[in-house]
């Protein structure tokens, strides 16, 4: 896909973002208080940012791991088509579980995955995503919990990209496509 001209516009402040994370990770950690050690499963690539801000916050034993899921390639429309490009490292059998998602926007991804971890036997299997555009969904799913709910607008940074540009950003932007008014 040939590189769009846009500009980005921002949503949320990366302060905000910081004050939503201590306000979920106190939930996080009375939902799995008393646990001997909670798996924190990152869905690379877009979750790596809050997932590195949220461990650091959470006062819980933790271990972190990554499962790679794509359905978007370079496109700003879902394929539909979940593929899982790299597996959990540990086993998750018994345990208790905090998937760590970017945006949940049809639902796919989370869907998909949340269906293959589920099937492996966790002792407690919850999820979070930093953002939530409902507007948008396909499948019926919501996360456990969520930082904010968006609009239905094509976001970038603190992790999420637009053909793999903008992770960068410390904030969540909106892309205006200048190409299209
Ligand atoms: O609810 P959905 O419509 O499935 O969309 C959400 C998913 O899409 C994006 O991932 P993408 O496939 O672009 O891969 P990436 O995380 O590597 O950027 C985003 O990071 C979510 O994982
Ligand atoms: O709004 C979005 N931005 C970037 N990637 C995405 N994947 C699903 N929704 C989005
Ligand atoms: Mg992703």
């Amino acid at each position: 896909m040939p590189h769009r001209p846009h500009v980005i516009d921002q949503l949320i402040s990366a302060k905000a973002i910081a004050a939503r994370i201590e306000e979920l990770a106190r939930e996080i950690e009375a939902e799995f208080k008393g646990t001997e050690m909670l798996i924190v499963i990152g869905l690379l690539r877009g979750s790596f940012v809050f997932i590195a801000d949220l461990v650091r916050e959470l006062d819980l034993p933790v271990e972190v791991d990554f499962i790679e899921a794509s359905s978007y390639g370079n496109a700003t429309e879902s394929s539909r088509e979940v593929r899982i490009l790299k597996d959990l490292r540990g086993k998750i059998q018994g345990r208790d579980v905090l998937v760590v998602e970017d945006i949940v926007d049809t639902g796919f991804t989370l869907h998909h995955v949340s269906l293959m971890l589920k099937a492996r036997e966790p002792a407690k299997l919850r999820t979070i995503a930093l953002l939530d555009k409902p507007s948008r969904r396909e499948i019926d799913l919501k996360a456990d919990w969520i930082g904010f709910e968006i609009p239905d607008k094509f976001v970038v940074g603190y992790g999420i990209d637009f053909a793999q540009r903008n992770r960068d950003l410390p904030y969540i932007g909106t892309v205006r496509f200048l190409d299209q008014g």
